[in-house]
């Protein structure tokens, strides 16, 4: 059987990598996509107080159980189902729940340091960077931390001047050199969005 087309999306906090992984998974509506988010990969912490969660710097690749997610793609690979973990970013840790993940042809993964680990990249057929104005993304992350993340205005602006922002610089956006093609403005970027479906349409010809 042939290997699925696996597809990387990273770039920092509030880019838009989610909603041009939306718009890539309903441009191909006619084929299955697999998507696996790697933030469902951070690390258990529920043998940690709430004091010691906040206290975690989630922006460091340390952060994440990255051994799992490999082993996970490669069972995808392989064309066999995974349990895969999910995350609780209101408790800082993972939740009881596991989701059933079935092996498609075309397999997306998606987060912050999707291109960090070089065993992960080397899976992976298409790097995709999505670089927004830090401007833009602490704006986007303020607003999307307090409606949905369970935030104060003051806690995320505390954490992005304190860890988000130096970890971006110093382990995020170096990672865009290992990009195939970089999106500037994420989601409404249409001709970019027009261009990653195609190739992964010629991709998927070829399986
Ligand atoms: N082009 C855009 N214009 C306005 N808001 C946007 C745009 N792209 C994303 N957002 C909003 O910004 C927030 C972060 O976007 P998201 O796609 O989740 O980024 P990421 O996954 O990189 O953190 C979300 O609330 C999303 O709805
Ligand atoms: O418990 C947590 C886990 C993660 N975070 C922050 O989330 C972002 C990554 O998510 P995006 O969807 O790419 O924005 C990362 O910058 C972490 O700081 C958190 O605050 N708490």
């Amino acid at each position: 059987m042939n290997k699925p087309t696996i597809i990387g999306i990273a770039g920092g906090t509030g880019s838009g990598k989610t909603s041009v992984t939306r718009k890539i998974i309903a441009s191909l509506e006619e084929h299955d996509i697999t998507l696996i988010e790697q933030d469902y990969y951070y690390k258990d912490q529920s043998h940690k107080t709430m004091e010691e969660r906040l206290k975690t710097n989630y922006d460091h690749p340390f952060a994440f159980d990255n051994d799992l997610l490999i082993e996970h793609v490669k069972s995808l690979i392989n064309r066999e189902s995974v349990e895969i973990p999910t995350y609780d970013y209101v408790n800082h840790t993972r939740s009881d729940k596991t989701i059933k993940i079935e092996p498609k042809n075309v397999i997306i993964i998606e987060g912050i340091f999707a291109l960090e680990n070089e065993q992960l990249r080397d899976l992976m057929d298409v790097k995709i960077y999505v670089d927004t104005d830090s401007d833009i993304r602490i704006l986007r992350r303020l607003s999307r931390d307090i409606k949905e993340r369970g935030r104060s205005m003051d806690s995320v602006i505390n954490q992005y001047l304190t860890v988000v922002r130096p970890m971006h610089l110093q382990f995020i956006e170096p990672t865009k050199r290992f990009s195939d093609i970089i999106i500037p403005e994420g989601g409404e970027n249409i001709v970019a969005i027009d261009i990653i479906t195609t190739k992964i349409r010629s991709l998927i010809k070829k399986l």
